[in-house]
């Protein structure tokens, strides 16, 4: 266990019957960190939040809080103090009341209630709301009251289950970096689960994948984005090429024998003759030119399917002779010399380095 470890999840599985919800989950909340767990529909994230939150009982193995085993201990009655964010305001409170229920329910004082709450009613800028029903607020505003009512009690962690996902497109980036600003003066421990990707990377120190109740990566954002673990994490971010096949010599060294052709594997790959492997390259590392550049190793003919330009980024897609879909991003000026109409015969290659295998998980 590391010095700043908060939480720890020791081979946690949980069933509902018969079915597995989650299979032995082992990993660590860091004191003070923004954790993001993210994935798809069904695949455990809340079920994950809610056993830290002692909503569910994990049917095997440890959660410690603090060091402390916790699977039967109920929130109340724990050293650390945890809140579950809860959007459901009370309607018939205002929105100062809601702020104040919280403390009122833990026996605070009526005029230490009302300096707390009036502060956070202030940090949260919703001050000149504060005597409104609930009924009469925006959906931002709504989020602002829920972050209130549950920052007020200065909890060390907050887990928060898809808070934002209500909300419309500006609004959400909005709130995220008032979520992330928050955490980081606060020092708040949060637990953030979606299964958003851009939430997920623009708020999060570090970022929990899972797929069918398991984890395949945990890390920073950077370091999932460029180097995915797994062929689920890269075809998850959809910001990679896959390309597979078995692997043999070639030209002294290791290629990889694929549909899209020979693509050539580092030395220090750990890959051996007969193995089957998968190369990802992310859509930013792979190039184009017209003619097969000098000195390429890693190069696929393909043609140009289609175009999507959004904002300073353009991306083309593409695809090869056997009909794999390729993308490539780049800024729009830097596809200002290439023609790149629809059905044109161009050269997609990539330096080996920006190149790795991912596992098949
Ligand atoms: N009380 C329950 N009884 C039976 N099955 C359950 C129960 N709670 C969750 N599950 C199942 O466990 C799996 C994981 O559910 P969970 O709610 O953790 O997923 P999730 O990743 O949060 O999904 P979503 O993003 O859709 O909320 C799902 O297949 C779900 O149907």
């Amino acid at each position: 266990m590391q010095r700043d470890t908060l939480v720890s999840f020791e081979g946690v599985v949980k069933r509902f019957g018969s079915f597995v919800a989650v299979q032995k989950l082992d990993f660590e909340i860091r004191k003070g960190e923004f954790l993001a767990i993210m994935g798809s529909s069904g695949c455990g994230k809340t079920t994950t939040l809610r056993m830290l939150a002692g909503l569910e009982a994990p049917s095997k193995g440890v959660i410690r809080l603090s060091g402390k085993p916790i699977n039967d201990l109920p929130t109340w009655s724990r050293d650390t103090p945890m809140v579950w964010q809860s959007l459901a305001l009370f309607p018939f409170l205002n929105v100062r009341e809601n702020v104040e229920f919280a403390l009122k329910m833990r026996g605070v004082g009526k005029a230490e209630r009302r300096r707390r709450a009036e502060q956070w009613l202030e940090r949260m800028q919703i001050s000149e709301f504060a005597d409104r029903n609930i009924a009469q607020l925006s959906g931002g505003q709504r989020q602002r009251v829920a972050l209130a009512r549950s920052l007020v009690v200065e909890p060390e962690i907050l887990l928060l289950d898809e808070p934002l996902s209500a909300l419309d497109a500006a609004l959400k980036v909005r709130m995220q970096s008032v979520l992330k600003n928050l955490q980081r003066e606060t020092g708040i421990t949060f637990v953030y689960v979606t299964h958003s990707q851009s939430e997920a990377f623009s708020m999060a120190d570090r970022v929990v994948i899972m797929s069918r109740g398991k984890i395949e990566q945990i890390g920073t954002p950077q370091e999932i984005y460029r180097t995915p673990r797994t062929r689920f994490v890269a075809d998850f971010l959809g910001s990679s090429n896959l390309f597979s096949g078995k692997v043999r010599a070639a030209g002294g060294g290791l290629a990889l024998d694929t549909p899209a052709g020979e693509l050539r594997l580092a030395p220090d790959a750990g890959q051996t003759v007969g193995d089957t492997a998968t190369m990802t390259v992310l859509d930013t590392k792979t190039h184009l030119s017209v003619t097969v550049p000098a000195g390429a190793v890693n190069v696929v003919p393909v043609r140009v399917i289609g175009e999507e330009f959004v904002g300073a980024t353009a991306t083309l897609y593409l695809e090869t002779s056997q009909g794999q879909e390729i993308r490539v991003q780049k800024g729009h000026d830097e596809f200002a010399d290439l023609p790149i109409g629809m059905g044109q015969n161009l050269y997609a290659w990539w330096n080996p380095e920006d190149a790795h295998l991912v596992a098949e998980s």
